[in-house]
């Protein structure tokens, strides 16, 4: 009988704050990990298969990349010449992750386990994708009931290249199950790394992936979409460049500098986690940006002004940590007091934000919570403004207009508690915080709202995510039989 298959899932991301600051070391930036989440299944292939790789999307056409993996004189992965189409994300994580694990549990470990081959599935939950054309083909309006009626991991009909992606980072989310899975499978952590937050093998595929998604992306980012699927959401505070830089242009051998005990990495994950009865709701717009040029622009700009960009830098940084804390406070109030808690958030949740503070009967036990939610709305304005001025400054579209009028008019809305434009900004989505009452009736539910002014919104094409902030945190082994929509996909 083969042995059952390593299934581990990384979910995606949403940075609420610190785009741009988050590239420096000295500025933290919030990210939210979320409940979509891509998802690696590694099993034996076959007798007939020692040594061959076998690697499927089955949500794309020409999507099988096969490969050949050499253990003599060095670990090689090579691609089979008959393959349609490259996959360099693909490819560099095997190649990495297959010579760093001979590193730690020795060669013939590996030569053993792959004896009978792999074969490999990645999927990634619908909302990776645009989904925007389906509903149109199903006739459903756009709305988060009609995205739960579409099948998961449904098939987008066209190729990896033409795919529109929604910005929450398929590849950050690909590359870090992809080399969590294979990393489990040749035993060069063990299963209880998954069982902690921080621990040592956790910290080594986080390491890892960082690396592999610099390489493959040929640039290095902050890395915060890596660590948010590695460790879910958190305050993040960037790795060191300098720490991967020789590998980048060298062969040497990995484990020294990807250890979890090379402390040279220097990034920090801080705890952090949205508030109760609150949740984050993004939508895609249908109109794309291009982020390695507005990060170009940007940087550029900073470097050629660093007097007024470091005031600018500091002023936001100060208000992105003030935010982070009034949504932390708010978690620490609903722990002392959960009953006034929850009908502070049902109160607000019937109201405009400007109305909040404005009764004079409010319970007494009410008021610290309601105006803490009103300093988390205040805190994101103002950091909206800031990046506004930001993108006037470097001449880079941040929180273009469009998106200004969009986000005005859902940040006015009963319920809602602030938004923004998530990560690099641009035109390419928006993200909100919303209260989310246990009931709200007799009013509206502030997700109804938002639902409603999404959908019927005219200047641009506003499309809802189904996703939430994941409660599990970051990397995780699954069972196979219990992710709905799995077992049909793997093959
Ligand atoms: N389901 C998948 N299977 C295999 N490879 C994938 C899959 N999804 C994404 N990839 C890889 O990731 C690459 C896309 O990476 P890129 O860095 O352009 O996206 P991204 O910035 O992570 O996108 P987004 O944040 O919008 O999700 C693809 O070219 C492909 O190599
Ligand atoms: C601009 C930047 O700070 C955030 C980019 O975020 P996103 O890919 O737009 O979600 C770049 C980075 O952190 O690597």
């Amino acid at each position: 009988m083969s042995s059952p298959p390593t299934v581990v899932s990384s979910p995606g991301k949403v940075l609420i704050t610190g785009g741009y600051l988050v590239l420096d070391p000295k500025y933290p930036g919030t990210v939210i990990s979320t409940s979509s989440r891509f998802y690696t299944v590694v099993r034996e292939a076959g007798p007939n298969d020692t040594n061959h790789i076998r690697v499927r999307s089955p949500q794309f056409l020409d999507a099988t990349w096969e490969y050949i993996v050499t253990t003599e004189p060095d670990i090689a992965v090579k691609e089979d010449p008959a393959n349609h189409s490259k996959n360099k994300f693909v490819q560099l994580a095997l190649q990495n992750t297959i010579a760093l694990s001979a590193e730690v549990v020795g060669p013939l470990a590996i030569q053993d386990a792959l004896e009978k081959g792999l074969h490999i599935t990645i999927v990634g939950d619908n909302d990776f994708y645009s989904q925007r054309e389906k509903l149109a083909s199903l006739k459903l309006p756009r709305t988060l009931d009609s995205l739960s009626q579409i099948t998961p991991f449904t098939t987008t009909g066209v190729n990896l290249s033409q795919v529109h992606k929604t910005g929450l980072g398929s590849s950050a989310a690909l590359i870090t199950s992809l080399v969590s899975a294979l990393l489990l499978h040749f035993s060069a952590i063990p299963t209880s790394s998954f069982e902690e937050d921080k621990s040592d093998g956790r910290r080594l595929a986080h390491n890892l992936a960082q690396y592999v998604h610099c390489l493959a992306q040929g640039k290095v980012g902050s890395g915060f979409d890596v660590s948010a699927a590695v460790f879910g959401s958190h305050l993040y505070t960037r790795f060191d460049p300098e720490v991967i830089h020789t590998l980048m242009n060298d062969d040497g051998p990995l484990l020294p500098v990807l250890s979890h005990t090379n402390e040279t990495w220097g990034y920090r994950v801080e705890p952090f986690k949205l508030p109760p009865f609150t949740r984050i709701m993004l939508a895609d717009i249908d109109a794309g940006s291009d982020t390695p040029s507005l990060v170009g622009k940007v940087l550029k700009w900073r470097s050629d002004n660093s007097e007024e960009a470091s005031i600018l830098w500091d002023s936001l940084n100060q208000l992105n940590q003030a935010l982070a804390r009034a949504l932390s406070t708010l978690s620490t109030l609903y722990e002392k007091d959960p009953e006034n808690y929850t009908t502070a958030v049902k109160y607000i949740s019937s109201l405009q934000s400007i109305q909040w503070e404005a009764n004079p009967a409010q319970p007494e036990g009410e008021i610290p919570i309601v105006s803490e939610f009103y300093e988390a709305h205040r805190l994101s304005q103002a950091i909206r403004a800031k990046m506004r001025e930001m993108g006037k400054l470097s001449g880079v579209p941040i929180e273009p207009d469009e998106q200004t009028k969009l986000l005005n008019s859902c940040v006015s809305l009963a319920g809602v508690i602030g938004g923004g434009v998530p990560g690099a900004g641009g035109y390419d989505a928006i993200w909100l915080l919303v209260c989310d009452p246990v009931d709200a009736s007799p009013d509206k539910h502030p997700i109804e709202r938002v639902e409603r002014v999404w959908s019927e919104y005219k200047d641009l094409n506003v499309s809802p995510l189904s996703v939430v902030e994941s409660l599990s945190g970051g990397a995780r082994i699954e069972v196979l039989e219990k992710i709905t929509g799995l077992s049909a996909v793997v093959q």
